[in-house]
């Protein structure tokens, strides 16, 4: 990690105040960023590469209403084979960077009926259903504790001035809980019953583990979906990525705007 902190650092004209996780499609925030330095993942040493459609692969430093920024554009999955502790390691690498907020995105099937595909969602808690935990092994005290609280993994006064931000822009938007799964398959009627059985309103493949891994290091934490899909369509059809990137990009834009005025 200080191998990679190291190389990263040469590149950033200041520490940033925030880093930002881009999911699916959510790319539009890039264009907003000024004064940008972008650094490709293979460029940088022990990072992993991204290899998802809609997932670009480069940390990008940039200004957005003048405050420094680092976005990482593209994210690893569980699904591509990566350990957990690999998925994680970018998140890492920002708190050992010296950044203390951060802001999680990504695309999700809507389990809650009332909300619809384009909808906005502030997570407000998590289920982690993943077949693994980035914190197993053996514990890095100098990053966090071995058995971390995990009660109030959002910041609260942060969640709550989003709240207040995107009343005063007149974005709707909803509230809920994030079920993280490992994928990459999609969810079976019987599987998305049961996910809101045990109080799901969003399911994905990703951010569970980013969110652990960053409230381990006591990172200040808020994290968003772009509902992309409602998980049983009220009509019948199937469920392609494609559509996922292309609503996510459609409402990733009031996202981004929403993005910029937290910042
Ligand atoms: O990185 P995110 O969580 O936005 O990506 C979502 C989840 C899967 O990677 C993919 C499924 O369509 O999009
Ligand atoms: N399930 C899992 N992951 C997803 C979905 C979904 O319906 N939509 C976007 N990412």
């Amino acid at each position: 990690m200080q191998e990679t902190v190291d190389f990263i650092s040469e590149f950033l004209p200041e520490i940033p105040g925030v880093a930002i996780i881009l999911g699916s499609g959510l790319g539009g925030l890039v264009n907003e960023l000024e004064g940008q330095v972008s650094i490709p993942y293979e460029k940088i040493p022990q990072f992993p590469v991204s290899t998802v459609e809609g997932h670009s692969g480069q940390l990008i430093f940039g200004y957005l209403n003048k405050l420094p920024v680092l976005a990482m554009s593209g994210r690893f999955h569980y699904y591509e084979g990566y350990s957990l502790n690999e998925v994680v390691f970018p998140v890492r690498v920002m708190k050992l960077l010296g950044i203390e907020r951060l802001i999680v995105t990504n695309a999700a099937g809507g389990l809650n009926p009332e909300f619809e595909a384009g909808d906005l969602m502030l997570i407000e808690d998590i289920i982690s259903l993943m077949p693994d935990n980035p914190l197993r092994g053996k514990n890095e005290d100098n990053l966090g504790p071995r058995f971390p609280d995990m009660s109030e993994p959002f910041d609260l006064g942060w969640t709550e001035k989003a709240k207040n931000i995107a009343k005063d822009m007149n974005i709707d938007l909803r509230t809920g809980v994030y079920v993280g799964l490992q994928g990459p398959k999609l969810e079976t009627k019987a599987e998305i019953r049961y996910l809101r059985i045990i109080g799901g309103d969003a399911v994905g493949m990703s951010t569970v583990s980013e969110i652990i891994a960053a409230h381990h290091m006591g990172m200040k934490v808020i994290a968003f979906s772009v509902i992309t899909n409602e998980s049983i369509p009220k009509v019948k059809k199937e469920f392609t990525h494609q559509e996922v990137v292309e609503v996510a990009n459609r409402a990733g834009e009031k996202l981004v705007r929403l993005v910029k005025g937290i910042v």
